[in-house]
């Protein structure tokens, strides 16, 4: 027997990795336990051929090993839990026969041949299988696969757990070995399509988008690198050339998302290096048959290597001027190489490490979430501020209007409507208090003929002048306004009829005495006042237009004067 299994070692389950005896060749009479195999050479299970060998292209040969389980064996048929056997990956078909018997096999044998190289799979051991002597016959019968095939992957058992147990406990570790790769499947479809979200509501968030598509690449990748794809029951080909155009894309992906993250434009040279990767992907899934995948691996991995040292050159050179999101990146794309390194010198020099890509694509991603969270903080402070700083401005913006509103350019007075407002308060503080106020309106006489004369130019520059003056004759509390055209009004609380009379008196004079200068030449100007004081039960339009009626009569009597409303009206409202 080349293998003693203890009773106990066949409970925990144990290891058929190791020497089996190996021949080249096919002869159905090598299944039979009888069979004697002690002139074969032995080879190590799993076993990674060098490429290029091809060896057992287009041909079978045969692995065969001999158990002999030791202890109260006999009972293992009866009442003992049934045995089983788990087979890892063969390249790239065959058939498992147990004590002669045939049990199995994955992919299809020649002439119809089918290559099938990623499948575990477990068998159960018919109890007839053991002899009476506890002594049980292993033999698989491999097809090499095609000359293409064998030359680039090589051949024969090749990765994966080959064991001997219960048959129920090796179902269920080979469900629970596919967990992690379950999780990293629905971890990575998750991270993906929030982030796809968290960009179609934000489409500033741009990096976002290309990490939702990175990451559901990976998660495709994950799942169709794992043993559960064989629950979609799809053609063995189809299986490849998914997982085979998920990875091709990949750096194509990546590489925008790097870009992206760290805001560079893409040049035509990158465009056309994305592009090469994109090509390849579209290869693999559009050319129908296997050999496509055998053939672009190597160009593919060629291709990859300037990104290996581009991104990391990348990340670091971000890294240095300060960019905390390079920073975080650098640690999980560091661990990522790291995987790549490491799962590619298993495919080149024959490293018997495990596979770390799972690994390396956990750690960037998860690294590319933590930056891309900083920048979500980064987006979200800026865009705060942005906010605060254009309220702020909007705020002064509907000041300076509101005063704009109120205010005659031309004077720098209030106009009509900031008058009004004031008028209405000082008639709230009449009813209130019972302090009354007089309204005065000041005209300049023959305007006309003034800006006729001297031209509007003076005309605006004696308004101004006017204005001026009137200002410095009135108390803070006094209100002066532009009521339009030459025409101004003015708001003088807390003084009734004859205060307001000489008020109006001095000024009238004033402006009568002043004399104005301008290009050169003199010039004097003269105001008509008409003046009327609030009283109970009076509005403030009444008011005004008494005003405008004593106005209209100092006009008539011949101007430069002031005119004061007619007792007999205001007798009337009282
Ligand atoms: N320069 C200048 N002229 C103005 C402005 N607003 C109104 N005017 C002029 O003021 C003049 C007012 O003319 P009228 O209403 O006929 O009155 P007036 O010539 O002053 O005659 P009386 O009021 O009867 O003394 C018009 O010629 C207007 O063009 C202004 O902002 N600038």
């Amino acid at each position: 027997a080349d293998r003693l299994l203890s009773r106990d070692a066949l409970a925990q389950g144990a290891s058929l990795a190791g020497g089996w005896r190996f021949q080249p060749g096919d002869n159905l009479a090598w299944a039979a336990p009888e069979f004697d195999d002690s002139d074969w050479p032995t080879r190590t299970i799993p076993h990674r051929a060098p490429k290029g060998g091809a060896q057992e292209a287009l041909q079978f040969s045969w692995y065969r090993l001999t158990i002999q389980l030791q202890g109260n064996i006999e009972a293992a048929g009866g009442q003992s839990p049934l045995l089983g056997v788990q087979i890892g990956k063969v390249l790239s078909a065959y058939e498992l026969y147990i004590g002669g018997e045939l049990v199995g096999g994955v992919g299809a044998l020649p002439p119809d041949s089918e290559v099938n190289y990623d499948r575990m799979q477990v068998y159960a051991i018919p109890a007839s299988a053991l002899t009476a002597q506890g002594e049980l016959v292993l033999a698989m019968r491999v097809w090499g696969g095609s000359a293409l095939s064998t030359s680039l992957w090589g051949e024969g058992p090749h990765e994966g757990a080959f064991r001997i147990g219960y048959y129920r406990d090796l179902i269920a570790a080979s469900f629970f070995n596919e967990l992690p790769a379950v999780a990293m499947c629905i971890l990575f479809a998750g991270f993906g399509l929030y982030h796809l979200y968290l960009f179609s509501r934000n489409r500033q968030l741009r990096t976002y988008f290309w990490y939702g598509l990175v990451a559901l690449n990976i998660s495709l990748y994950a799942f169709l690198s794992s043993q559960l794809r064989y629950y979609l029951d799809w053609p063995f080909a189809l299986y490849e050339k998914v997982e085979f155009g998920t990875i091709y894309l990949l750096p194509a992906l990546f590489i925008q998302m790097l870009l992206s993250l760290l805001a560079k434009p893409a040049g035509l040279l990158m465009r056309a290096y994305q592009g090469a990767f994109l090509v390849f992907s579209l290869l693999v899934l559009c050319v129908p048959g296997m050999s496509i995948l055998f053939r672009t691996l190597f160009y593919w991995e060629m291709l990859c290597l300037p990104v290996l040292l581009w991104m990391p050159w990348q990340i670091l050179r971000a890294a240095r001027t300060g960019n905390p999101e390079a920073r975080t990146s650098l640690i999980g794309l560091v661990i990522f190489i790291a995987a790549c390194a490491n799962d590619i010198l298993i495919d080149i020099a024959g490293l018997t490490t495990p596979r770390l890509l799972p690994v390396g694509f956990v750690a960037i991603m998860l690294s590319m979430v933590i930056s891309l969270a900083n920048r979500f903080t980064t987006v979200l402070t800026s865009l705060e501020s942005e906010v605060a700083q254009q309220t702020a401005e909007l705020r002064s913006a509907n000041r300076r209007l509101a005063v704009a509103a109120r205010e005659d350019p031309l004077t720098g007075l209030l106009n009509r409507r900031g008058l009004l407002d004031i008028a209405a308060a000082e008639v709230q503080r009449f009813q209130r208090t019972g302090r009354t106020f007089s309204v005065m309106l000041v005209d300049l006489d023959h305007f006309k003929q003034f800006n006729d004369r001297h031209g509007h130019a003076c005309g605006d520059f004696v308004l101004q002048e006017v204005a001026g003056l009137l200002c410095q004759r009135l108390r803070d509390m006094d209100t002066l306004a532009r009521w339009g055209g030459e025409e101004f009004i003015l708001i003088v609380p807390e003084t009734s009829g004859p205060g307001a009379a000489a008020l109006a008196e001095n000024l009238r004079s004033c402006v009568a005495g002043h004399r104005f200068h301008y290009a050169g030449q003199e010039m004097a100007v003269t105001l008509t006042l008409g003046l009327a004081t609030f009283v109970t039960g009076d509005n403030l339009e009444q008011c005004i237009a008494r005003a405008d009626a004593a106005l209209y009569r100092g006009k008539a009597a011949g101007r430069n004067r002031v005119e004061i409303e007619a007792p007999e009206v205001v007798g009337a409202i009282a």
